[in-house]
């Protein structure tokens, strides 16, 4: 029997695949060979012998014959993957030789798994000395997907009593033209990292600017934006993990003070030095994961005249770009070298951003040695302003410390003179709670400490938000209001809400100069700042007039630069205000907010938080966690109303759907409220698994792939399957579907791509939107179908079967399943969503409920039903020997997702 040791030297076995420690040699000799350690080491021992197990042994060969057309072999890992359009067939042949002089024995052939679209038979038996054994394969489509199993051939050679195996994996890919066209278009090539690069700013040749306004810039920039880089001695502290005592004598008494400040926790003291050193932590890690976009032998074309405007560009393809892999906006700089060469370094600026590849504008240094084809080393440098402005509001914030705001305190009791509110949007009249925010807004009943609009999805924060802003504008004639939101699809949304009653003439929705002019709503035009297809700034006096500015954190440092008085603004909303880091959410506030400034925060701490790359970094903090949200209360424990309203009625989704993510998240307090017509108005849907109830998940044997040099996943099958719930939303007569009724959500950018391409191909699905979480938080749609992307076969093992990365993140789980109002369609792998601990409950939930659909799923993965059909061959001899502690501390790390 397998057994693993590992002594520690603190005494004690342990056990590093079962993660069990301080084993007794007794215990330690019982767990050997108990059946929960035997799988986790069979299924270790499977995966580390896959490639040992299909290979060609001791003579013997097993060879594909036959009519190999849509049969593709992979000599390496054993692989025959079989193409069939949906219900053909295809039989071949599996001929096992024996090229050697010794005679033999085939003892067995072995399917590892039960898999009904594969079915093996030897005509000619297994027979003792042949020469030749053929083994007919006969394979057909049982629904789109993939389904693959391992065959084992084993054999013993006639003078001796050693086993050997052969596995050969046969693999049937259903596809019908959808998931044929979305398949991978090259092969996977895992991505290595550039050089890190050390760039002094004057080291680099510049490129041609964007082109200047046509209407002059006329907001000032009074207050300087510095470079905020980080030192090289922080830099050589965090790669000691901050312990003065690994570093050098000059550099001890800077890791001391920053250890010493994370065992403190944060505090108002150090409260920008903590946040300065986090962002420098962040940058650094973004400096490490930007190499891996670094392209050698990257080819630059001319760019034909017609396609630029005014200045002559070259175009460089990078593959990933769509996805934000890199992350690439206008006006940043891409610097090249010729190919082999460290210098001259030169900077094409960044003109325009097409879907995959980039026009940049190098200077004439560059240009007088261009030409077409020119084969150049690329190196991308990520856009620090985001991480300028954050360092400018710490920075701000030394000076005149927020902490009324950071760390607030109760508020004195305050009047409210104003009682008497009749909203513009008459359904809050009818919940107590969005009412009485809406009041103590207007009365500033806070102030100086921030209003908190918080709740779950769904409970109308924006609502609430937006309502409180129109009644501020209307009962205070002297204000001026700031609407922040972490990111432009959000801001546009408070800005078109606000457009319903507000003049156009008092809105101003101001975009940062990189923003794409398309991506800008129809509808948000004429209040925006753009001009003649140009983003502009306008004069400091004309900026000062509007009375409300609506624009993303970042871009509000702006109207900080512009040296905006202190107090002009009265009003500051930051909604999503728990997606920014603190840092982020500062800049529409330092600088520009005094005590008088009522600051109004909403949100929910279970949705998307900020993304935090550096594991160093020590928290991962929004403004929002300040106010102790974040942990669950009971409504016994209530919150302070004059500071804080809690919503909990959601006026989004059907019971059904909420059902879950309440329990999940928020203890049940949720109540149901949406409007009982549209919230049921498609429970009698003729797709429906189950009438009146109006979730299904679509089981898809599908793959997960990744092409090219793009790390993000896609699934092509189930590109197919969304598409097909998509065509069936749009023909569903009784009720009309519209497009814009419909979103589709799914966590990996390559996937959002693929479905959005495939999308375009079908009538009236112009208005679907397709996008990641991030890009639905906020957001809602009458259906919304989610393709999870994680699928089976090849990664579920490489995975490890356990780690479901991307999807393993309940702040997303929990954005993606409540944006649906009335129908929510999960499309997925059963097994692997299982074995995540809430995708796992929700599927349980609607099997139970009869909303499932798709292959027939047991909690047994495939690697499971290997285990037990190797255990019906005789693998002793192959697994008798005992595993060293070596290969024990060998077993596959849980790998990083995408
Ligand atoms: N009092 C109300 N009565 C009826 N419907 C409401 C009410 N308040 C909000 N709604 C509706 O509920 C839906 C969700 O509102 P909103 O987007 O403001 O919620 P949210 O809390 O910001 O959601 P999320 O956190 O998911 O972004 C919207 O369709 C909105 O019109």
């Amino acid at each position: 029997m397998a057994g693993s040791s590992n002594n520690l030297s603190g005494g004690g076995l342990q056990c590093p695949l079962c993660s069990i420690n301080n084993l007794s040699q007794q215990q330690f000799e019982e767990h050997k060979s108990s059946p929960q350690h035997r799988v986790k080491w069979l299924k270790h021992w499977y995966q580390n012998n896959k490639i040992l197990l299909a290979q060609n042994k001791n003579g013997v060969e097993i060879i594909t014959k036959g009519n190999l057309d849509g049969i593709s072999t992979n000599h390496q890992t054993g692989q025959v993957v079989v193409y069939l359009p949906p219900s053909g067939q295809k039989v071949f042949q599996l001929v096992v030789k024996n090229t050697g002089q010794e005679p033999i024995i085939l003892r067995q052939i072995e399917a590892l798994h039960s898999c009904p679209s594969v079915v093996v038979s030897d005509n000619h038996g297994v027979c003792r000395g042949e020469k030749y054994v053929r083994v007919d394969c006969n394979t057909a489509a049982r629904g789109l997907g993939v389904e693959q199993v391992p065959i084992a051939f084993q054999f013993k050679a006639e003078t001796s009593d050693e086993l050997f195996f052969i596995v050969r994996t046969v693999q049937v890919n259903v596809q019908d033209q959808v998931a044929e066209e979305s398949g991978p278009t090259s092969v996977y090539k895992r991505p290595t990292p550039g050089q890190l690069l050390f760039i002094s700013e004057d080291s680099i040749i510049p490129g041609v600017p964007l082109k200047k306004n046509q209407r002059p810039d006329g907001l000032s920039k009074k207050l300087p934006l510095n470079n905020y880089k980080y030192t090289k001695s922080l830099q050589l502290i965090a790669q000691k993990n901050f312990n003065p005592r690994k570093v050098t004598a000059e550099l001890r008494e800077e890791a001391k003070k920053i250890s010493d400040m994370m065992k403190e926790g944060l505090t108002p003291q150090k409260y920008s030095m903590w946040y300065q050193t986090m962002l420098w932590l962040e940058e650094m890690q973004m400096e490490l994961d930007i190499r891996y976009y670094s392209m050698e032998e990257a080819v630059l074309k001319q760019v034909p005249l017609r396609d630029y405007s005014s200045v002559p560009c070259v175009e460089l393809r990078v593959p990933g770009l769509a996805e934000n892999r890199p992350s690439v906006l206008k006006g940043d700089n891409v610097l090249v070298t010729h190919k082999g060469k460290k210098k001259p370094l030169y900077a094409g600026v960044v003109h325009e951003v097409k879907e995959t590849s980039l026009y940049l504008a190098f200077g004439p240094e560059f240009m007088d040695t261009f030409i077409d084809n020119i084969r150049v080393s690329v190196n991308f440098q990520f856009n620090r302003h985001p991480l300028k402005v954050s360092h400018r509001a710490l920075e701000l914030i030394q000076r005149n410390p927020l902490n009324y705001l950071t760390f607030p305190s109760a508020p004195p009791a305050a009047a409210c003179p104003i009682t008497n509110i009749v909203p513009y949007n008459r359904k809050l009249e009818n919940n107590r709670e969005q009412m009485l925010a809406v009041r103590n807004i207007v009365n500033r009943t806070s102030r100086p400490a921030p209003y908190v609009v918080f709740g779950p999805p769904g409970t109308g924060k924006t609502v609430t938000i937006v309502e409180a802003i129109k009644q501020v504008l209307k009962l205070d004639p002297n204000s001026r209001i700031l609407a922040c939101t972490p990111s432009n699809s959000a801001a546009d949304l408070i800005a078109v809400r606000l457009l319903e009653h507000v003049p156009s003439s008092q809105i101003f929705r101001m975009h940062a100069t990189s923003r794409a002019i398309s991506t800008i709503p129809d509808n948000l035009r004429d209040v925006s700042n753009v001009d003649r297809g140009i983003i502009y700034f306008p004069q400091d006096n004309k900026l000062w007039e509007y009375r409300i500015i609506v624009c993303t954190m970042v871009t509000a440092a702006r109207v900080v630069s512009a040296g905006m008085p202190t107090g002009h603004i009265t009003h500051v909303f930051l909604d999503e205000s728990g997606h920014s880091m603190e840092p982020e959410a500062l800049v529409p506030l330092s600088g520009l907010v005094s005590k008088d400034t009522q600051v109004v925060l909403a949100g929910d701490p279970h949705q998307l938080g900020p993304v935090i790359r550096n594991p160093q970094c020590f928290s991962s903090h929004s403004l929002f966690k300040n106010y102790g949200l974040d942990k669950s209360h009971s409504p016994a424990e209530g919150f302070n109303t004059q500071v804080v309203t809690k919503l909990l009625n959601n006026y989004r989704s059907h019971s059904a759907i909420l059902k879950e993510p309440n329990e999940i998240f928020y203890n049940s307090e949720l109540k149901v409220c949406g409007d009982q017509m549209l919230i049921h108005s498609l429970c009698n849907w003729e797709h429906l698994p189950r009438r009146q109830f109006p979730l299904v998940f679509h089981a898809v044997k599908g793959k997960d792939e990744r092409e090219g040099t793009s790390p993000s996943f896609f699934n092509a099958q189930e590109v197919s399957a969304v598409v097909g719930w998509v065509k069936k939303l749009l023909d569903s007569k009784s009720p009309r579907i519209a497009g814009k009724d419909v979103g589709v959500i799914t966590p990996y950018r390559r996937q959002v791509e693929k479905i959005r391409s495939q999308l375009r191909k079908v009538r009236g699905a112009e208005n679907v939107k397709v996008g990641s979480p991030e890009e639905f938080q906020g957001d809602e749609r009458l259906v919304v179908v989610i393709s999870t992307v994680r699928a089976s076969q090849d990664y579920m093992a490489d995975d490890h079967v356990f780690k479901l990365g991307f999807l393993r993140n309940p702040k997303r789980f929990n954005v993606a399943v409540t944006r649906a109002k009335a129908l929510l369609i999960i499309v997925g792998c059963p097994e692997i969503l299982s074995l995540d601990e809430h995708w796992g409950r929700l599927l349980r939930y609607i099997q139970q409920s009869g909303g499932y659909k798709g292959h027939a799923f047991t909690q047994n993965t495939d690697l499971d039903d290997i285990i037990a059909r190797f255990n019906t061959l005789d693998l002793r001899p192959v697994l008798g020997q005992d595993v060293s502690a070596r290969e024990m501390a060998e077993a596959p790390e849980w790998r990083a997702e995408h």
